[in-house]
């Protein structure tokens, strides 16, 4: 196996050092779902493992409170002070759980096909040339820095079946300092000659990737190699149990789609009519466990979705892709009112959008709609929901051994720094509906500031993201 050239193995961003930093301003989070909190005048201190030591609200004196707290000297602490506008606000970075990252170009391009057609049309032919690394370093670089600069902390990317340019792609996040499990397609029958691999070839490339990546981070803190079956109509049953297998024996991640679209559904019984259900073949594969995510899962029976609280799997809510390809609905409180992990996935390039923020307000309509089509608003999701299932739902379905989603001390400083007054801004500001903190009463203004974050919600974008940190770095500064 050839070793690729790109980029040049120099330190990562990753590892920087840093300094002991305090941050000062207003802090929003979800600590439970339904549930939107607001800290405001308030100390969060990052030490220099980015990980999160104090969150002091009300603080009157932030520099005191922290050389107090930690016994350093001024020049040894950064302070980073953003109240000077009341629409400036940190929010927890988004998880993205699922994008296909060589899918890229086509964001958008998907006319008026559904899941089967439009994988041969767009998805294999794009996937199946990055077996050029100057191809997959450009589009990788450029998918890194678009989904951070759209607040984006974590990802759980797909790669495709090249372990070369695979590889590439666990070095760029870990260069450009952005969490990420990265998986190598896996996909050995019913795929075009021209983008397929044998059960040995993918066997041998996914347990090169998987050394790549581990000795490129041996904490497996920042990029982890995560076992990717495509789905089951692409998988033999002997490659999905040999994979099944290396997940047991390792606790590796998992991810694959399930019952995204009726006609595939179809398939996978055909393909495999041994078997009770679609998830019945992964379940049987050894496939489903804590750190499995199963990306769409929109027509599951109460049997599947069952199979799937039992095995303690995460889904992976892909709404803005449902929509695209006419995919469905997927029933998230359905799902979450059996104990499920639920995060969001842009699902690129069925999905059009790198932005986790404009899948959340997908998210909400969707539920909208299937509140319409039943007549009851059991479905329906509001926006602290779906900033729950867009931060601390993502953090749950990833099930890293770094804490994530909460600025909450032990967690790590994976964060974005809002404004949305900022030049450029696509949301529209008025001073009356500042929230005037300690001039109205408490209650009005954070009235007021929760219309601003619904504002943010619908209106913003990724202009208002001014300033994005993983493990307490920068690795955004507009
Ligand atoms: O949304 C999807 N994107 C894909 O690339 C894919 N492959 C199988 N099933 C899929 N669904
Ligand atoms: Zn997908």
């Amino acid at each position: 196996m050839t070793q690729h050239q790109f980029p040049p193995v120099v330190a990562t961003r990753c590892l920087d050092p840093i300094k002991f930093t305090c941050y000062f301003g207003t802090f929003v989070q979800t600590p439970s779902l339904g549930a939107l909190q607001v800290l405001t005048h308030c100390a969060v201190g990052v030490d220099q493992d980015g990980t999160i030591v104090f969150v002091n609200e009300n603080c009157s004196d932030y520099t005191s409170y922290t050389l107090k707290f930690t016994g350093l000297e001024l020049h040894e602490v950064r302070f980073v002070d953003v109240a000077d506008s009341e629409t400036k606000f940190f929010v927890p970075g988004f998880i993205d759980t699922h994008i296909h990252a060589p899918q890229f170009p086509n964001n958008g391009i998907f006319g008026d096909s559904t899941l089967l057609d439009w994988l041969e049309k767009y998805t294999f032919p794009l996937e199946s040339s990055f077996r050029d690394l100057t191809r997959a370093n450009s589009i990788y670089s450029q998918v890194i820095e678009r989904t951070l600069s759209n607040g984006t902390t974590a990802a759980a990317y797909y790669a495709t079946i090249h372990a070369d340019a695979t590889n590439l792609l666990a070095d760029l996040a870990l260069m450009r300092g952005q969490r990420a499990l990265i998986g190598k397609v896996c996909m050995n029958q019913n795929s075009p000659d021209h983008y397929i691999e044998t059960f040995e070839e993918s066997k041998a490339s996914q347990l090169s990737v998987i050394e790549h990546i581990e000795k490129r981070d041996p904490s497996g803190n920042f990029v982890r190699p995560i076992l990717t079956p495509r789905f089951a109509p692409s998988c033999t049953e002997k490659l999905m149990k040999w994979l099944g297998e290396l997940r047991k024996s390792h606790n590796y991640h998992c991810q694959t789609h399930l019952s995204e679209n009726k006609r595939e559904i179809e398939v996978a019984k055909e393909l495999f009519p041994g078997f009770d259900s679609y998830t019945d073949i992964y379940y049987k594969s050894g496939l489903l466990g804590p750190k499995t995510i199963l990306a769409h899962c929109i027509h599951l029976s109460e049997h599947e979705k069952d199979l799937l609280a039992q095995t303690g799997c995460g889904v992976s809510h892909c709404p803005t892709s449902n929509s695209s390809i006419t995919s469905g609905e997927a029933r998230v409180r359905w799902l979450l009112n059996s104990n499920i992990k639920v995060s969001l996935g842009t699902d690129c390039s069925g999905g059009f959008t790198p932005s986790i923020l404009q899948v959340a307000k997908h998210a909400l309509l969707v539920s909208n709609h299937l509140v319409m089509k039943s007549e009851n608003d059991f479905e329906k999701l509001s926006t602290h929901d779906v900033l729950y299932l867009a931060t601390v739902g993502g953090a749950e379905v990833l099930n890293l051994n770094v804490k994530l989603g909460l600025f909450k001390v032990g967690y790590k400083f994976d964060a974005q720094l809002i404004q949305l007054d900022c030049e450029g801004s696509p949301v529209d500001t008025f001073e009356f509906q500042n929230p005037k903190w300690g001039l109205l009463s408490p209650e009005e203004s954070r009235g007021k500031f929760l219309d601003l974050i619904d504002k943010w919600i619908f209106n913003g974008d990724d202009r208002n993201v001014r300033k994005v940190f993983v493990n307490g770095r920068c690795v955004v500064d507009k």
